[in-house]
This record gives structure tokens, C-alpha cells and sequence, in this order.
């Protein structure tokens, strides 16, 4: 299947699903996530307040104006983990709910860190087995590309979800890779 709007058309397809058509297009607003992993661990943060609240994801948030991604991937992970680490950019994640802006979240891998992982306002960092990764308190489209991250391979991906109530319901999601494994750096048009 051709990729969706807003996904690039090199991208090969693994894995898609839901009904319907994709949601028409908004304005995008940029967003970061770093998932921390060593050997057979992943570090994630049970989120404390605000969107995704009481799941379990990567370290990440807004673009400020005048950041750039990696900066802003670099500073939210400080702010809410505690701990500085060399960034690989690894993924691109459509996030779109029908009425809000399109966030775009640039996906980041760590391998090694510094300092100490500490809880802040917004996340409880918890260690999980990488074979026990807790998808069901997760975004529920995670459990699709999450794999693409730890198999070291580089995705894109777009997820629609309709907010009914305090919930977001998934709708339909399309996953794919890129023929390079690995990509370095970080961009606003990946
Ligand atoms: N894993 C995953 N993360 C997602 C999805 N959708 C989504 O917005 N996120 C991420 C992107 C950001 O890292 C985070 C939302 O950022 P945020 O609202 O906490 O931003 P922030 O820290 O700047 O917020 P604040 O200080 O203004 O409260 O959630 C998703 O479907 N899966």
C-alpha cells in the first residue's frame, strides 16, 4: 500500500490496519521522544500529568521556537529523566487527532547515559525487560514500532486516533522503514 500524507514514499510498509479514510490535514507542531536501552533493559517514564498521562513512554516533548529537535530531544530528556546521553535519531512518528494540530515526533535511541535517573514533576523513570515492555499502558499504537527501535531499524510511521471523552481511540496506524538501518542527526523533514 503507498504510504499515507505526510509519510515519504521510499518508506516500505511492515505493518498497517484500522478503516477509513486517513484524517484531513491540520497544522504540525513538533515533538520529541528518547527511549533509553541497555542490553536487555529500556528505561521509560510512567507519565505523571498532561497528554498521556498515566502511560508509560519515552522522554519527550514540545519543540520550543528557536530549538532545534536535537536540543530539544537533549533538554526534555534532562529535565525529565535527569540524565544527558548521545542521541541517534531513529524514527518519525505522525501523531493525528482530527481538530488538534499534527504533532510530529522525532524518535531517538540511547545506548550509554550520564548523570543520575531521577524522578521529576512529570515522569516516574521504571526499568522494563525489553521482552516485558508494558504496551498494554502504553499509546496503543506503540507495540508496532517499538520493535522497529530496538531492532536498530529507521521507521516512519502515522497513527490517527478520535478523542472520545478523556480517551484517544486508535484508528488507523501505517508503519514502515526506510532502506538505511540507521540515520544520524536530527531533522524537522525527515
Ligand atoms: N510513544 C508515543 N508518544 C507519543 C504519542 N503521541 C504523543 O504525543 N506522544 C509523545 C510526544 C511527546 O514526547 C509527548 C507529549 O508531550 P508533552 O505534552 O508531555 O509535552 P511537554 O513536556 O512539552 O508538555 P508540557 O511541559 O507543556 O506539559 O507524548 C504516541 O502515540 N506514542
Amino acid at each position: 500500500m503507498v504510504p499515507p500524507p505526510g509519510i515519504p514514499d521510499a518508506v516500505a510498509e511492515v505493518n498497517t490496519g484500522g478503516s477509513g479514510e486517513w484524517f484531513p490535514a491540520e497544522q504540525i507542531r513538533y515533538y520529541t521522544n528518547v527511549f533509553l536501552v541497555q542490553d536487555d533493559k529500556i528505561l521509560l517514564g510512567y507519565k505523571k500529568r498532561g497528554l498521556g498521562i498515566h502511560k508509560y513512554n519515552g522522554f519527550g516533548g514540545k519543540v520550543e521556537p528557536n530549538e532545534s529537535t536535537l536540543d530539544a530531544a537533549a533538554r526534555e530528556l534532562q529535565e525529565e529523566a535527569g540524565i544527558t546521553a548521545p542521541l541517534e535519531h531513529v524514527g518519525v512518528l505522525l501523531f493525528v487527532v482530527p481538530g488538534d494540530k499534527w504533532a510530529h515526533i522525532d524518535i531517538f535511541r540511547a545506548m550509554e547515559y550520564s548523570g543520575t535517573i531521577t524522578e521529576s514533576d512529570e515522569m516516574r523513570p521504571e526499568w522494563f525487560k525489553t521482552t516485558n515492555i508494558p504496551f498494554d499502558d502504553m499509546w496503543d499504537a506503540d507495540r508496532y514500532w517499538l520493535p522497529l527501535l530496538l531492532s536498530e531499524r529507521h521507521f516512519s510511521g502515522r497513527v490517527d486516533f478520535e478523542k472520545q471523552g478523556d480517551s484517544f481511540v486508535l484508528k488507523k496506524w501505517w508503519f514502515g522503514i526506510h532502506s538505511s538501518s540507521k540515520s544520524q542527526g536530527a531533522s524537522k523533514s525527515t
